[in-house]
């Protein structure tokens, strides 16, 4: 079992931008690389698909076939379940009258993790978000027993979102991989006292600091690569 799950401090805060430096890094590094959106909300129309942003972004930074058959990677794979309204994914999924199944998403991962050499899987909105009567995102997390990421987008507010979530980390004792200051801004007031507040605070490693405005083919050097390879399991 080899990758991370992203989880984020909130919805958007930057998982699918660390995601995405995450895939550049595995793929700049030798490996097959793929990226995988369990549970997706907000869709739009272009041309004859149905497209949502995150599926999209994973899909161009991950490796584009299979690593064994060389085949296209399915789409219900990257995401087996995916809703129109952008919003929570346990009400869009009740408007469609579906219940988010964590066997189906289970599955989706297996044979992902089976056809490459890492896997980059990305939560929706915070850590607690409900997906349903089976669990929430934590609980997802722990049944793919990926090592966590947590991404910290930082603004007024993170700091309180960041421990909360931290918190609710610990209460699962998940694999923990480290966390990453994304800079949701150009000039943070007191950006580097807010990391060191958070370094003080929430468990390591502290696995980097995103730059404001930095595209994911770039923003893999940011990131702290000896100790992303020490995750449990790492394969990077
Ligand atoms: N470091 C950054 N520099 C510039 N823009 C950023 C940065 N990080 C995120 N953004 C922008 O902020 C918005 C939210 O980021 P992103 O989509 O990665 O968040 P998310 O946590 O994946 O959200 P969601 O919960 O919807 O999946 C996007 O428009 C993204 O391009
Ligand atoms: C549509 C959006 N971009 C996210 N993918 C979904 C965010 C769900 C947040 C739920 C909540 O905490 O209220
Ligand atoms: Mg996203």
């Amino acid at each position: 079992m080899r990758g991370w799950f992203v989880l984020g401090t909130d919805t958007g805060v930057g998982k699918s931008r660390v995601a995405c430096a995450l895939l550049e890094g595995v793929r700049r590094g030798g490996l097959h690389g793929l990226g995988m959106k369990p549970v997706a909300t907000g869709f739009f129309r272009q041309g004859d698909r149905w497209v949502n942003e995150d599926v999209e972004l994973l899909k161009h930074h991950g490796d584009s076939t299979l690593k064994h058959s060389g085949g296209r990677v399915p789409e219900e794979w990257i995401n087996p379940y995916g809703f129109e309204p952008p919003i929570a994914p346990h009400l869009a999924a009740h408007r469609q009258g579906v219940n988010l199944s964590f066997g189906v998403m289970r599955t989706a991962y297996q044979h992902l993790q089976s056809e490459t050499d890492c896997l980059v899987v990305e939560g929706a909105g915070g850590v607690l978000v409900p997906l349903g009567e089976e669990g929430d995102m934590v609980d997802l997390a722990q049944s793919f027993a990926l090592p966590v990421i947590l991404v910290v987008g930082l603004r007024l507010g993170c700091l309180n979102h960041a421990l909360l979530s931290a918190e609710a980390l610990q209460h699962r004792s998940l694999p923990w991989a480290g966390w990453i200051a994304n800079c949701l801004g150009p000039d943070l007031e007191e950006e580097e006292r807010q990391i060191r507040t958070l370094q003080a605070r929430l468990p390591g490693p502290f696995l980097g600091r995103y730059p404001y405005g930095m595209p994911p083919e770039l923003g893999y050097t940011a990131l702290h690569w000896e100790s992303l390879r020490k995750s449990p399991r790492s394969a990077v």
